[in-house]
């Protein structure tokens, strides 16, 4: 199987990052390789560049793609379905204008130019709202149209708003949010090898925000100990030998971590333990 990810930008150290973590390790060498194997022999990783990868995935050229929900709409791919949120590569596309021209609403623009790197994506939404606009592709430095007069108005990518804001350019509306997927092609989205992919990378995510308690209680208190552990079908509970104690595992959500620990140190835990987990299949 084939995985395309990300060759280079800001999303290819993250995909690496979170396809090592799900146990798909790359076992040779990469830097400027277009592809690399893995541990699993049946699995090759390809790389291509982020707006390529829905392309790539559409054509069987991978079975499987790693890219942001906004390359995957911009593509108009058929033949692509979306198994996993990777939660990574967070941003919004939006419409942004000169903050000196005080655009109040999309609806301002109508007539005007709009300069994107994503064509598709803004005809789309600009017909949905029934707006005529005429657009000039470029591939990068979008936010630097506006100011020499090539358009009115952009549709680009935004997260911190550091860009927009160094442009003086202000959000009119919101586009669509992304962030990054995983991809398969329809045909193969149901295969095992397909979904032993998507499981593995999802029970890194599932591990992200939770954390595996261990602790002592006294065998007296394990009902009340229960009643304050939110545990993954209950805590595991474990004898010590020739102790009237018995040792307690669970896992909690990272958020409730902080409030846990102090209810059971209250109802007399002890010697507890709070590390992080690396992958959690349930
Ligand atoms: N500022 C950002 N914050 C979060 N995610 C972003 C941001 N900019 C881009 N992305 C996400 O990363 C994807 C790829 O963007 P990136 O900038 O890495 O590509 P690129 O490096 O510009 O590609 P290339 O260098 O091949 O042109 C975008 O489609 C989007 O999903
Ligand atoms: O809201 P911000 O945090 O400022 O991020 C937004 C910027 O990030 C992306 O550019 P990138 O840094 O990828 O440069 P590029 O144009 O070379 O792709 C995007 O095209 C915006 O310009
Ligand atoms: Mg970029």
């Amino acid at each position: 199987m084939r995985i395309a990810v990300p060759n280079k930008g800001r999303l290819h150290d993250p995909a690496i990052d979170l396809l090592d973590r799900a146990g798909i390790h790359i076992t040779d060498g990469m830097d400027r390789q277009l592809y690399a194997n893995t541990v699993d022999p049946e699995i090759t990783l390809l790389f291509a560049r982020a707006a390529d990868i829905p392309e790539y995935v559409n054509d069987g050229a991978a079975e499987v793609g790693i890219t942001g929900y906004d390359q995957y709409r911009e593509a108009g791919v058929d033949d692509v379905v979306e198994l996993l949120d990777l939660e990574f590569g967070t941003c919004r596309l939006v419409v942004a204008a000169p903050e000196e021209d005080d655009i109040a609403s999309v609806q301002a623009l109508s007539g005007s130019t709009i300069a994107t790197e994503f064509p598709r994506v803004t005809r789309e939404y600009f017909d949905e709202q029934g707006i005529d606009v005429d657009i000039v592709e470029v591939t990068g430095a979008t936010e630097l149209t506006p100011h020499v007069e090539m358009a009115d108005a952009i549709v680009d990518i935004t997260s911190t708003g550091t860009t927009l804001a160094v442009n003086r350019l202000e959000v009119i509306d919101e586009v669509l949010s992304s962030s990054v997927r995983l991809f398969a092609h329809e045909d193969v989205a149901d295969d095992p090898a397909v979904s032993d992919v998507s499981m593995a990378l999802e029970s890194v995510l599932a591990a992200e925000d939770r954390r595996y308690l261990m602790m002592n209680v006294p065998e007296g208190d394990l009902d009340a100990i229960q009643d304050v552990i939110p545990g993954l079908g209950g805590p595991t509970v474990m004898d010590i030998d020739g102790e009237d104690r018995v040792a307690v595992h669970a896992v909690v959500d990272e958020g409730d971590v902080f409030t846990t620990i102090n209810e059971l140190k209250r109802i007399g835990a002890s010697d507890i333990l709070v590390t992080e987990i690396e992958r959690l299949v349930e």
